[in-house]
This record gives structure tokens, sequence and C-alpha cells, in this order.
């Protein structure tokens, strides 16, 4: 084996010559180092690459370019989202371009990549469409009816980009022929070699590798995460000088450095209330997001859960293959915003817009976080992966931030100020979209309402309209349970156990206010308690209620610090509220509501402004 030293542990795509001093002058030189007149790429490619907005080589694509066009065995490990497709596809087409051989029908494959997920093999297919118009490229995968494709193979075929399985049928019974496979690539080769590929995987190729391994072809395999065992499997297929090109390595961080990696706690009875808030404050209403399941039922359950505010869409092995492409087109296109998927959408899909990736669960295996994560952040821009965690599952971040190099910036849940602000910013953003004529023809409307309403509060209305805010969901702020509002019972001196707290509300409420009182709990400076309970329970209690020198009552509007239960010793109230583009809004110190006059706390506040959340119409 023979490792490329300047490309093994490199974390940027200089050579490690040139120490950069800005990130604008690292992108010029990245630019200089992958200007198209560096590689022997033709015109027509150019042109092609140009019309995809492709203007010059990414570092890993300079770094591997001139190996793979030499015609060398190549291990190829870059982070998520940083151009491998093109690593392979452009020398390969370029190697093809070269070939003076006629293109006969019926003529066999040169090329082979084999993929893990129908998806990524219908992207990569059209990749390659898109920088060669002369070549068939066919793509092969299961789901789908064999006629068309038994129709290829008689046509002839220059590259074949299929899922494992139905590449394998095609040999076996349709005549899929690699007798002249000039090159092979494995793309998230992990996952190939892994067990539920790997037998496939090694019947497609034993018809063509030989135990020579200078008949075989070229073999490329390519991954955002190689672990030492893929290399022990992987020598079987390659020649025994290969080169290894490494631009993650060992010590540094394995995941997309462009995406931001947060966690939020919430037990799972939290999460669905709280999901469609966290899209909101994160991604806003009209951004992409892709929210990770680790099953096809929870993925369509949840796809359909009314809490969700945003249109979503379900992605899993379950559905009929015209249905996943229908599914997938519809969220490229924008027709939905929320993608729910499992799996099947983990490793290479492509999909520049989406800003936010949310683990439903607490990722349990570092390099399938490392995928995950990585369907935001790509090609250079930002994003945003969240993972929500019940306390139990702490140390499963700890697990991936051990092996991945990441830190979670651990957040809380979103509260109202944060929704509000976020669907507010929105709703202003679609009022800058109006055209001026349009705009024009309504200002004799605006002025009757004006008249009407005043104009604060006329604008006002407009703008929780617009951003669909229908109604005020009251909403616990220790469970996120909706129906419930969460108060807090402030005291003047230290108590010792919140039985103290339940005396006093019994004087006055009286017993029967025992059942109405949930989930209480100790404020972390042991100054008082908080609680939630039901708006009519509220009401009543606002109406009754006497605030003494001792006591004082009133609604929360963000979640007061609270003492962790025993369970979990890093509460939600020791979190701090972030927001999208990453800033912090913390809010843990702010009041607690208005406190009423004349002594009756929380009047006026009342449960209009706690624990609340905006419901919008779907
Ligand atoms: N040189 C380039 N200039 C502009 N865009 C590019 C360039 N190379 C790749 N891209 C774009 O970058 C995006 C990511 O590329 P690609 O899907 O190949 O990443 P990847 O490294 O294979 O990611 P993953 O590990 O998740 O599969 C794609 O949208 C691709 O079109």
């Amino acid at each position: 084996m023979k490792v490329d030293p300047s490309a093994s542990n490199a974390t940027s795509g200089n050579d490690g010559n040139e120490e950069p001093k800005s990130d604008d002058e690292e992108t010029k030189m990245e630019k200089a180092a992958g200007a198209f007149e560096n590689f022997p790429i033709s015109k027509e490619t150019i042109t092609n690459l140009r019309a995809k907005g492709v203007s010059y080589l990414f570092p890993i694509q300079t770094k591997t370019f001139h190996t793979v066009y030499s015609g060398k065995d190549v291990v190829v490990q870059a982070r998520t989202g940083t151009g491998k497709t093109f690593c392979f596809a452009i020398p390969l087409v370029e190697k093809l371009n070269e070939d003076k051989e006629p293109l006969a029908r019926g003529r066999p494959p040169k090329i082979l990549v084999l993929t893990p997920t129908r998806e990524l093999a219908i992207q990569i297919a059209n990749e390659f469409r898109a920088i060669s118009k002369k070549l068939k490229i066919c793509c092969f995968y299961g789901g789908t009816p064999y006629q068309q494709q038994v129709f290829s193979i008689k046509e002839g075929i220059d590259v074949v980009i299929g899922t494992p399985g139905r590449v394998r049928d095609l040999i076996q019974n349709y005549h899929l022929n690699f007798g002249v496979l000039k090159h092979v690539v494995l793309d998230e080769v992990d996952m190939m070699f892994d067990m539920g590929f790997a037998e496939q995987v090694e019947e497609i190729l034993s018809a063509r590798y030989k135990s020579d391994p200078t008949e075989n072809p070229q073999t490329l395999l390519f991954s955002a995460t190689c672990p030492n065992w893929m290399y022990n499997v992987a020598k079987k297929y390659m020649q025994t000088e290969y080169e290894k090109i490494d631009l993650v390595g060992h010590r540094s961080q394995k995941a997309a450095i462009t995406v931001e990696h947060l966690a939020i706690e919430c037990t799972r009875s939290q999460r669905v209330h709280v999901l469609g808030d966290i899209i909101q404050v994160y991604s806003g209403r009209l951004g992409k997001t892709i929210v990770f399941c680790d099953s096809k039922l929870e993925a369509h359950e949840l796809s359909t859960n009314c809490a969700l505010k945003q249109s979503a869409k379900p992605l899993h092995g379950d559905l009929q293959q015209k249905e996943r492409e229908v599914i997938l087109k519809g969220f490229r296109q924008g027709t939905f915003q929320v993608l729910i998927a499992t799996n099947v959408a983990a490793r290479g899909l492509d999909i520049p817009e989406v800003d936010l990736v949310v683990l439903y669960s607490a990722p349990k295996e570092a390099d399938a976080y490392v995928h995950r994560s990585g369907r935001t952040g790509r090609a250079g821009r930002t994003g945003i992966c969240i993972s929500l965690y019940d306390p139990r599952e702490s140390y499963c971040l700890r697990n991936v931030e051990r092996s991945t190099g990441i830190t979670f910036r651990r957040v809380g849940v979103p509260s109202l100020l944060n929704v509000a602000e976020s669907s507010s910013a929105d709703a202003i953003k679609s009022l800058e979209s109006v055209p001026a004529d349009v705009v024009e023809h309504f200002k004799g409307y605006a002025e009757e309402l004006i008249e009407k309403k005043g104009a604060l509060t006329a604008l006002a209305a407009a703008l929780a309209h617009i951003s669909g805010a229908t109604s005020i969901a009251q909403r616990s702020l220790l469970n996120m349970e909706p129906g419930f509002v969460t108060v807090v019972l402030q005291s003047s001196v230290p108590i010792n156990t919140i039985s103290y707290a339940w005396r006093s509300i019994k004087e006055q409420m009286g017993e029967e206010i025992d059942s109405q009182i949930h989930r209480m709990c100790m404020l972390k400076d042991s100054m008082g308690v908080c609680f939630d309970i039901r708006p009519d329970t509220l009401q009543s209690m606002q109406e009754k209620w006497t605030d003494s020198r001792r006591w004082q009552f009133t609604v929360a509007t963000v979640l007061p610090n609270i003492q962790p239960s025993r369970s979990d010793m890093s509460g939600p109230g020791n979190r701090s509220f972030g927001g999208r583009g990453g800033r912090s809004n913390d809010r843990r110190n702010s009041s607690f509501g208005r406190r009423g006059r004349g002594g009756r706390g929380g009047r006026g506040s009342g449960g209009r402004s706690s624990g609340g959340g905006f419901r919008r119409g779907r």
C-alpha cells in the first residue's frame, strides 16, 4: 500500500505546503489549484461542468484527479458534501472520451459504480449525464421494471450505476456482461463491504476480478468514513500498490466542518410536541429540513402528525419505488419542506438547500452520525444538525463526540419567544417579496384597515396571519405537553422541600387542588417551586390566590432554572436557547411573566403567553 503523505491527515485542500492567511486567500488558492486548465479535461466536459455551476475543481477533486486519471487504484476518504462524486466521474468520463472505439450496439459497459441506495444511484447517474451527453449512462436499481433495463443492455452501455441487488440479478439473468469492465467505483465503500451488501458485491466483482490483480479493473473506493476493517476487505480487490487519499485523518473532526452540531434534551413524549417549533426556529417556514427516524413506522407516523407545523412527507423502504422518487423530487423542488426519512436518505443524498437535519433519536453510532449530519452543510454551505436526546442517552452524545471529534452545543427547546421571532422574520421576508405593483393595488384597503384598527394592530395581525399563527396553543414548559400552563411560586426565603409549597397552596386553594397540580419541582436556587396546571385551574387559582410576603404566584413565559431530577443531573433548566444562524438567545434569567396588581399573581399575563406555541393551519 502506498500512502500519499501530503494527503494523509490533511485538513484542507492546499497540499499542506503553503498555509493560507485568511478564508478569502484559501478560496483563491483552492480556485487556482482547481482551475480546469491544470487538468486534462475536454472542452465539451468543461462546457457541461460550467453549465452545472462548476467553475473549478474542489480541493478533494484537485487532489485525486491525476491519480484516478492515471489508472491507479485509490481509496478516498473526505468529509461529506466535499464533492467526492466528481472525483471519479470527471476523470473517468475523460478516460472513456479518449477511447476511439466506436460506440457499437450491444457494447458492454466499461465503468461500474455501485451504491448502497437507489436514490444515490439515481443522483450519481444524473451527475454523469450532466457532464457527458455522448456516453450511454444507465442506472439499474430494484423496485423498477426489468424491461427497459434489458433493452438498454441490448442497445449498449458505457457506464452502469446501480445498487448491488439489481446489478447482480441483471448479470445472472439478463446477460449484463462485465467482461471488458475497466473501472469499478464503490461509493460509500464501508457500507458496500458491510454485512447487508458484502455478499452481493463479492458476487458481482467475482465476474471480472481475477487472482492476478494486474488484470483487474481500476478500483476506486470512496466514503466519508473508512474504518480500519474496510481496508482489510478492500485489499482483495486492489492492486498491491494502491493510493490512500485521506482528507479527514485520524485526529481531526470527522463530521462536516460546515455543520453546527447541536443537541436538545427532551424526552420521547415531548419530542412530537416540540419538533415543529425546532424546525421553525432553526430552518424557518420555507427552509428545507430532513428529520431522521430509526424506523419506517416512526417516519410514517411523524409525517402525519398534526403537531408538525410544516408540510412533511416520509421517505422509507416500505414505499413503492415510484412513490420514493416522486417524494424526493417534490422535496428537491420545494413542494414540501420536511422530509422524514429513515436510513435510505442517510448516505450520499445531495440536496444543497437543506439547512437543517434533525435526528429524532440520539445518535447511537458515530459513522452513521457523520453521514446523517452530512446531509446539510454541503459544497461549502453551512448547516445545522440537531440531535434530540433523552437525559438517559447523554452517553450516546459523548460517544459520538469522542469518535468524531465534534462537540455538541447543548441548547434548550425553543421558547415561545424564539418561535415568535422566527415566524415574524419569515413573515417580514414574505412581505419584502411582494412586487411593488401588487402593493399598489392593496393600498386603499390598507388605509381603510389602518383607520379601523390602527396601524400597529393592523400590521401585527397581518404578520400573525402570514406567519400562519392561527391560535396560541398553551404548552407546558416542563415537558412540552399541550394543554398545560407552567407557573412559578416564588418564595422570599429558601425552602428545603416542595412539601412546604404544597402546604401553602392547599391552605389557600383547598385540598382538592392536589390532583390538579402536575410535575411540581424545586427552583434551582431553592427560592420556590414551579409546576404545571390546566388553563381552567390557572383561572381559578388566579381568582382565589392572594400573594403574601412569603409567596408570589406568576405564570412562566420561559422555563426557569429548576433543580435537576435524580435521573438527570443536567436538567433542561440548565440549558441555553439557540436560534437560526447559531445566535444565542439565552433567556433563562428573564422574568417569569408579569405579576398582577393588587396581590393576585399572573392575572393579565395569564395563560395567554405561558408555555404557548403558535398553532398553524397546515
Ligand atoms: N467543483 C465543484 N464546484 C461546484 N460544486 C461542486 C463541485 N464539486 C461538487 N459540487 C457539488 O457539491 C455537492 C456535493 O457533492 P457530492 O455529492 O459529490 O459530495 P460527497 O463528498 O460525495 O458527499 P457524501 O459524502 O455526503 O456523499 C453536489 O451538489 C455537487 O454538485
